[in-house]
């Protein structure tokens, strides 16, 4: 052994080859500060190693090396831009010290080698893998770019146009694509992988293979003439421009960077690097999507504890009712490969629900995701029925009849009847409240909300709802099934609108004063989705919501929380609700919706929805961006907060995941609480303190000043209770 670090090695094998080898303490290899002083000293060593003749590096992993670590970043990035330079400077100079080993070098890849994990090979003069790789530079989902060499060292090996479609897509890439653009030299069985490396090396050892020459253009400029250089870099802008938009800057900056570094040898280009990392390590979009990676984090590794603790597993799934919901929830367990009876009381609704699988299915084989024998799988994984004779022995249970609490009491209680005595019982209801629905169950503690968002099989979060009664078995078994339909779960406490929907209607609230006070709803929508980032505005939004069931949830919500979310005079809601505008599902709200004549769907501005308006709001009036954009979120934010007061929602992270999944919140701005932090709690108390006047929603809580006086982050204080 040359070199024995914490996390990797450096033995002289037979015929003066040294094995570097990635073998971290935890369960995968990444880049944290403790590797790359291995890793510096390993380079040391095997430089000293007067019988080294070439060098081998592998992993001791089934991954070969994930990535840097990520949870290392933010406290990272806290430091100013010029000192992130010296910094990143640092770590890249380890992996240019190991190019310049005056050895032959070659990786021997296994599993993922992603981000730092890929440029590690990009080092080495050859790259062989085996066929379970998976290899890419996904840092533009960080928002950030490579910074250990990525940008350097890929587009002078297949070319800048390949590399910055790699760079600005963040894919990882199978073995076989690589191998094709360049990436990889060869592409053996996992098997085989160790010989094949070993051969290859020593072909160069023994000169058969020049890899003095292969390592050449890594050291030197980009070989593009004018022409070329134009075309690839005029042609990656214009798409980058129109695909990642100007809320997301890395993918630009990361072509901006290769091209000027285009013509400088590598410790320019590097230098070059160096400083376009540091630049958009320093962008809220890195800062916010960075905490989206941790916060999931957060999920996935509750999900699995859950799992862990869960006693009861569930192999098979019932659904009641066979509509919207139920047919969408009956082809995710179906789809995730846990069978499901779907229960109905007419036939037509279960033939409805069985076309709606099918039709999601049609359109993966359509896009070749799919195909139809996994297609015919899924269909048999659903049994539809009307009677609960089928229903008898499963695990659990999705109520999802509709939305009112007599028919739901009598369905919960016939089914109840039916299961045997462990099962767990379950209730999409959006608006009811949990523990009122278990007031009758014989077993309330085998009973919680399950509260999937629509459509079923896109939107990834679910509410686990805990009601008085739960048990932790129940939330357990029920987290656990959620992440087996490929969820992602929160578990929540019963109140009204539980979480999303009890943060998302201070938001219309906010919308409904604006149109009140004179505001354009266009003008709003456009605001909140081309400045702020939301998928659609509120009026789009309460469209495709249901103009009727945002009518009925405003009503439970003022009833759960009668001064701060009182129902509105002349609410344009209800001024729609009452004129039978109930949105998309009818073809009109506050837009009208309709088909061209080439059979695309329309959607224009509704002149009956203005007119309705102008009979009972103010006058027309022009909002400013910013005013718009603070009186629809500062009701929003504020109820998150109060949400982690009272523990509804138990972490910053799961709060902000539950408006990223449930609602689609920008995720360059990573979630309410991000949002909040990024804007600075003084900043934020003080912009809601202008518009106190306008009533609770606007007035923050004593826990947030207090926050903002002792300098605290939401986010530690997840730290502290995890
Ligand atoms: N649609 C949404 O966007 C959405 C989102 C989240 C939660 N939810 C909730 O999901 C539930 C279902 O909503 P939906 O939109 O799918 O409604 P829906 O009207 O499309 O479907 C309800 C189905 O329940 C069936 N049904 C009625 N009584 C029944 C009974 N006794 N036994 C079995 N089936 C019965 C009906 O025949 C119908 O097929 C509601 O509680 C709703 O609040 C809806």
């Amino acid at each position: 052994m040359i070199f024995q670090g914490n996390s990797l090695s450096a033995q002289l094998l037979d015929d003066g080859i040294v094995e570097l080898k990635y073998d971290a303490q935890g369960s995968v290899n990444k880049f944290d500060q403790a590797t790359f002083e291995d890793f510096r000293a390993a380079v040391d060593a095997i430089n000293n190693c007067a019988d080294a003749k070439g060098v081998m590096v592998t992993s001791g992993k089934p991954a070969f090396i994930v990535g840097a670590d990520i949870t290392e970043f933010l406290e990272t990035f806290k430091q100013p831009e010029d000192q992130l330079i010296p910094w990143v400077k640092t770590a890249s100079d380890v992996f240019d010290s190991f190019e310049d080993i005056q050895l032959p070098t070659i990786a021997a890849i296994n599993g993922f080698a992603l981000g730092g994990g890929c440029e590690m090979t990009l080092a080495c003069d050859y790259r062989v893998a085996d066929t379970t790789v998976n290899i890419g530079l996904p840092e533009v989902k960080l928002g950030l770019m490579p910074g250990f060499g990525g940008t350097v060292r890929l587009p002078r090996l297949i070319g800048a146009d390949n590399a910055v479609e790699w760079m600005s897509t963040g894919k990882a890439h199978k073995a076989e694509q690589a191998l094709a653009v360049g990436v990889l030299d060869a592409v053996v069985k996992p098997e085989a992988l160790r010989d094949a490396a070993l051969s290859m090396l020593k072909s160069a050892i023994d000169g058969k293979l020049d890899w003095r020459a292969k390592r050449q253009p890594k050291l030197e400029p980009l070989r593009l003439s004018k022409i070329e250089h134009m075309m690839t870099f005029n042609t990656c802008k214009g798409m980058i421009a129109a695909k990642a938009g100007k809320h997301y800057p890395a993918p630009m900056v990361t072509v901006n960077t290769i091209e000027a570094a285009a013509g400088l040898d590598r410790a320019g280009a590097m230098a070059m690097e160096n400083a376009g990392f540091a630049k958009l390590a320093k962008t809220e979009a890195a800062t916010a999507q960075i905490g989206i990676f941790m916060a999931d984090q957060v999920i996935k590794g509750k999900a699995k504890k859950a799992g862990k603790q869960a006693t009861k597993a569930v192999n098979k799934a019932a659904v009641l009712g066979a509509g919207i919901m139920g047919g969408g929830i009956a082809y995710q367990s179906a789809y995730k490969g846990t069978p499901i009876i779907m229960k109905d009381i007419n036939d037509q609704a279960l033939d409805l629900g069985l076309t709606t699988a099918a039709g999601i299915l049609t359109k993966q084989v359509e896009r070749g995701r799919s195909n139809a024998k996994k297609m015919a799988k899924v269909l048999n994984n659903i049994t539809p029925t009307l009677s609960y004779d089928s229903v008898k022995d499963v695990d659990v249970v999705v109520e999802a009849v509709v939305e009112n609490p007599k028919v739901k009491a009598a369905v919960l209680a016939e089914v109840e009847s039916v299961v045997s005595d462990d099962a767990i019982v379950t209730s999409n209801t959006s608006t009811i409240s949990i523990d009122l629905l278990a007031k009758d169950l014989k077993r309330p503690e085998n009973f919680c909300g399950m509260h999937f968002f629509n459509p079923v099989h896109k939107m990834p979060l679910v509410e686990v709802i805990r009601g008085k009664d739960t048990s932790d078995e129940t939330v357990a078994a029920v987290v656990a099934y959620a992440a087996k339909m490929g969820k992602s779960p929160i578990v929540v406490n019963d109140c009204p609108g539980f979480y999303v929907n009890r943060v998302l209607f201070p938001y219309f609230a906010g919308f409904s004063h604006l149109v009140l006070e004179g505001a354009d709803f266009t003008a709003v929508d456009k605001v909140m989705e081309k400045q702020f980032g939301w998928p659609m505005g509120p009026a789009y939004l309460l469209d495709v919501v249901g103009i009727d069931t945002a009518d009925h949830c405003t009503g439970v919500m003022s009833a759960g929380f009668p001064t701060r979310m009182a129902k509105l005079e002349n609410d344009p809601v209800s001024t729609l609700y009452r004129n039978e505008r109930y949105g998309q599902k009818n073809g009109k709200g506050f837009y009208d919706y309709g088909t061209d004549k080439r059979g695309k769907p329309t959607k224009v501005p509704a002149e009956t929805a203005f007119e309705l308006f102008a009979a009972s709001c103010s006058d027309k009036k022009d909002f400013a961006a910013d005013d718009i954009i603070a009186r629809l979120m500062i009701p929003l934010v504020n109820e998150v907060v109060r949400c982690l007061e009272e523990g509804v929602v138990a972490s910053a992270a799961e709060a902000d995941m539950g408006l990223l999944y449930g609602l689609g919140f920008p995720p360059f701005r990573g979630g309410p609480i991000r949002y909040l932090e990024t804007l600075g709690l003084d900043n934020f108390i003080a912009m809601a303190d202008k518009y106190a006047h306008l009533g609770e929603i606007y007035q923050v809580t004593d826990g947030l000043r207090e926050m903002a006086k002792s300098g605290q982050s939401y986010f530690s204080t997840d730290v502290k209770k995890a």
